[in-house]
Order: structure tokens, then sequence, then C-alpha cells
């Protein structure tokens, strides 16, 4: 052989594809990730304009707390022996609903049991009974190790290790949480309210959301709690490189692959655009399933099993986003960090129904200049309405659609479009160009109503030597599940080269 052979290759600098990066690397093998973007971190990535960091996706961080086993972007980072300073969140999220429903949901559990009692009285007991449902799933994950469930090794392991907690997490796998809540919740606006809560992270409402990711978000937010990373949540991203080349691995950027090559139906290597050719024992993808497998391998000879997730599972919209600055009086003296607001629940899964809100800047002033802060709107939307269109039409729409959710926000933060320092408005089209990602989507979301996470694939594929990481693995979309995606992709790569 006459060329580099690396141990592993990875398709794309998300925090899926860094932490399987990080995790082989500290463990001694040979690894280069390929990013076709000048910085790390894909949806987790940042820019600047006029001294405003902006987070390009969600800026509610789970995942970042000092205990338990679910903190997994503590752990990715300890792996490779950094640390990042984080600012806890007092407030989750606060609601803005239809029918006066205005509620925050606090850090401390009882005090958010509290708030949601006070406007559900009879439903006390659902309430409790619910919510103490999600925290049983909760206690079973963060009482054990998070590897490969693909690894039998594994499994029997953390079976005979802690056999309440797997087969707790082994009834809950194929359920979903609205099935759970409806065992207790009789109220039709309450099981409304569940339904935001799923729909704010799952973009599907709480009887197509799997229970186990309900019960990660429902108590995590109490226990290790919301933590935003100092200097941004671009951070992450950052130091996870500086750990990967520490630790001996390479990163290369605008370094877009175009093509996965196979040798006898085994994955050998990749190729980029610019016609360069890379080899590697092992490749991993952190591009979406449908990018992986209808892009970068023939979309003709799509492995059955592929086609027949794509049965199950469709694209979520993309998002349009408003990175905004604002002169600070604009914000009400108690304002929190993170805020839903939906006027009418008939809209709540509609294209612009429900707004996303996230103010980094009051937990870290540093990201936007002394005397402003910075908003970050955004909105499921899909690519549909936004192609088609001449140059002139998408900037008047875009315009159009920015004015119409200022108007809306203002409910919120009256004279925010007085106050206006600063504003980009990026589009479906522009989360397809800038993250790669087909149509730009958010992730995969169920087609009907499926068993939980049963259907959801785990991170070997079809097509032996290859892998799949990221949110279209094996739990699904947020930073936290990408990051498990990760551990359990490099642990059962670490078992098949046998390091
Ligand atoms: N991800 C990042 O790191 C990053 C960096 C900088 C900016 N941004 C985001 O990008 C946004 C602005 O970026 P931009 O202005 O370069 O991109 P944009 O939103 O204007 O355009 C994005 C895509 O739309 C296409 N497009 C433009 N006009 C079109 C038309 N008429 N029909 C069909 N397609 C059309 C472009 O070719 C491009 O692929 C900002 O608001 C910010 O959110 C992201
Ligand atoms: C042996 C036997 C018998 C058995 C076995 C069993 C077992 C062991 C099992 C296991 C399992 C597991 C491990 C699982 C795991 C899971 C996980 C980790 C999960 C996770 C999850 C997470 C999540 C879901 C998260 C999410 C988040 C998100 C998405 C977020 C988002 C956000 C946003 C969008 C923003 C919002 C905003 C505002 C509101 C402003």
């Amino acid at each position: 052989m006459n060329y580099e052979l690396f141990d592993v290759i990875v398709i794309g600098s998300g925090i899926g594809g860094l932490v399987t990066a990080t995790q082989l690397a500290a463990k001694g093998a040979k690894v280069l990730v390929l990013e076709r973007y000048l910085i790390p971190g894909g949806s987790a990535g940042y820019f600047q304009h006029q001294g405003y960091t902006f987070d390009v996706g969600a800026s509610m961080i789970f995942g970042l707390g000092n205990k338990g086993t679910t903190n997994l972007l503590t752990h990715a980072l300890e792996a490779v022996n950094l640390h990042i300073e984080s600012i806890t969140d007092p407030v989750q999220i606060h609601y803005h609903l239809p029918n006066g429903l205005n509620l925050k949901v606090d850090r401390d559990y009882e005090k958010f049991l509290q708030n949601l009692i006070a406007y559900f009285p009879n439903e006390e007991k659902g309430i409790r009974s619910f919510y103490d449902e999600c925290q049983k799933v909760f206690n079973s994950l963060n009482s054990i190790e998070l590897l490969s469930l693909e690894e039998l090794g594994y499994v029997l392991r953390v079976f005979f290790q802690h056999p309440l907690a797997c087969l707790g997490l082994a009834k809950y796998l194929p359920q979903n949480a609205g099935d759970v809540a409806r065992r207790y919740i009789k109220d039709p606006l309450l099981l409304k309210f569940i339904d935001i809560e799923c729909y704010c992270w799952s973009v599907v409402p709480a009887n197509m959301t799997p229970m186990i990711n309900a019960g990660m978000v429902f108590s995590d937010r109490h226990y290790g709690g919301v933590n935003y990373p100092k200097g941004g949540v671009g951070q992450i991203a950052q130091k996870l490189v500086e750990g990967l080349e520490k630790a001996g691995g390479q990163i290369q950027y605008q370094a877009r692959v175009t093509k996965i090559l196979t040798e006898q139906g085994r994955a050998i290597g990749v190729q980029l655009a610019n016609g360069k050719v890379y080899h590697g024992k092992r490749i991993v993808s952190n591009a979406t399933r449908w990018d992986t497998f209808e892009k970068l391998l023939p979309a003709d000879k799509i492995p059955a099993n592929e086609k027949n997730w794509q049965q199950q599972y469709k694209k979520s919209p993309s998002f349009l986003s408003l990175h905004i600055g604002v002169k600070a009086y604009v914000l009400p003296a108690v304002t929190e960090c993170h805020h839903i607001l939906l006027e009418d629940w008939q809209n709540m899964e509609l294209a612009r129904g429900t707004i996303f809100v996230s103010i980094p800047t009051l937990l870290d002033p540093d990201l936007a200049p002394t005397g402003y802060h910075i908003i970050h709107a955004f909105t499921p939307d899909w690519i549909t309405d936004w192609q088609g269109l001449t140059p002139t039409e998408y900037a008047e729409k875009k315009e159009q659609a920015a004015g119409e959710i200022i108007d809306r926000l203002e409910q919120i933060f009256p004279g925010l479009d007085a106050g206006l320092d600063y504003m980009e408005v990026g589009t479906p089209l522009t989360h397809r160009r800038f993250l790669g990602r087909v149509d730009g989507t958010y992730g995969p979301i169920p087609k009907r109503k499926l068993w939980g996470l049963l259907a959801m694939p785990f991170n070997r594929t079809a097509i032996p030597n290859l892998y799949c990481v990221g949110d279209s693995t094996f739990p699904g979309q947020g930073l936290n599940a990408v990051a498990f995606s990760g551990f359990a992709c490099a642990h059962r790569i670490a078992v098949d080269l046998g390091l």
C-alpha cells in the first residue's frame, strides 16, 4: 500500500462527529475529520458580525452538568482532558401560550411543579405522576455507563451491574411520552401543554415523542440543568477540536466529501470535491442519512434497511432564524434566557407557528457590545416555501417574514422594532447551504406514530465498515443526544478495530 491509511475517517465535525473522533483518538486510533465549512460545530457552530457572537442553532444546552452519567458533553471534553466554563440557567423556558398560560420552567423541580399546578389544581396528582415517571427513566439512564447498545459485551455488563435500570429502560424504549401522559392526565389544555413541552425540542407532539427522550429532557433540566458555555455554543466544538489535535487526531476544513468509496461492497475511503482521496479502515458519516445514502453513495443502490427507515421517518422542517442585536433597554427588567411564543394551539405544528427565542447575552454579556443584547428568534419553516424565487423576491420574502416575527415578539418585548441594532435572517436555504443538511432539515421525525425509539437505527449500517453518527441515529436530535450517538459509535468502532 503506498497511501496513508487512517484507522477512522469522520465526515463532518458536528458534535456527533467530534465526540466519535475525540473518543477514538483518545484510545490511540489514527483519526482524520473532514469538514466542508471553515469552522467546526455544524448546527452548534457560531458566526461573528459587528461585535456580536451568534450561535447558529439552539442556545439551550443540556449535557454540560457536573454529575451523573448523562452529562455527556462534560464527559466528552474530560476524555481529552478539557473543561468548559459554563453558566447555569435558573429557568429552562418561559412559555407564553394561548389561554393565558404564562409559565416558567424553573430549574428547581418542585417550583416548576407548583407553577404548573397553580394553573391546573385539579390535575395535581396527574402532573406529579407524569413528571415523576419521566424521572424514573432518567434515573435509570443516569445510573449506567452509556455506550453502544450494538455491543453485546457492554449490554451484558450493564445488565448484570444494573438489572433493574436496564429492565426499566427496556420497558420505556417502545413508549411515547403522550401515551404515558394520558394515563394520568385528562384535562385537554394540560395535554396541549405536554404537547408543546415535547414539540419545542422534538418538533412533534407528545404522542410521537419517545418516552426515553422526554425522560431525559424533563428531568435533566432539574438535575444537571441547562448550562450555557462561556464564550458561546461554538466553544464546545472548538474545545473538542483542541482535544482531538492534542490526542494526535487531525481535522481539515473546506474539505467537502463528495463520495464514500467502496470496494466489494465495503467502505474503504472518501473522495473530496477537489478530487483528493483518503483511505480509512472505518468511515463514519456525520451527514444526515439522506445525504449519506443518496448523495455520498449512489442513490440507486440504497440499502433495503435504509429504504425501510425512510418509510418510517421523514425530514423535519428547517428553521427561519432571526439573529438580532438590540439595545439593552428593550428587555424588561426580569427576562429569562429562553422563551416559547404561541398564540393559537391550532398553529403549534404549522410553519412559523411556534416561535423559539434565546437571549444568550443574559448569561454571557461578552457575546454582544456593551449596552446591547442578542435575541435569536427562530421558528420551524419548510424549504419548499423558499425555492423558485428570484433574488429580489427572496430578499423581499425574508424581510416580510422577519417583520412578522418581530411584530409578534413585540408582545413579549415591547419596543423591539425600535431598539434593533443589527439583524441577519437565515432561511431553510441558509441552513442547507451552511450546514450541508438536505432541505436544511433539523433532523428525522416519525412519519406516523412509531414504537418509541425502537425504529431509530444505531451506528452500524448495511455497508460494512461504514457507520453513521449524529441526529439521524439513535436517540435523535439534541447536542446531548448526538453526543450519546458519538460515544456509542466510537465504542462500537473501538471494539471492531480491537483497540
Ligand atoms: N452557519 C454559519 O456559520 C453562518 C455564517 C454566516 C451567516 N450565517 C447565516 O446566514 C445568513 C445569511 O447568509 P447569506 O445571506 O449568505 O445566505 P442567504 O440566507 O441569503 O442565502 C442562502 C442560500 O440561498 C440561496 N439563494 C439566494 N437567493 C435565492 C433565490 N432567489 N432562490 C433560491 N435560492 C436562493 C443562496 O444561493 C444560498 O445558497 C445569516 O442570517 C446567518 O443566519 C450562518
Ligand atoms: C439488557 C436489557 C434488557 C436492556 C437494555 C436496555 C438499555 C440499556 C437501554 C439503554 C438506552 C439508552 C442508553 C438510551 C439513551 C438515551 C439518551 C442518551 C437520550 C438522550 C436524549 C436527549 C435529548 C432528546 C435532548 C434533546 C434536546 C434538544 C433537542 C434540545 C433542543 C433545543 C431547542 C431546539 C431549543 C429550544 C429553544 C427554546 C425553547 C428557545
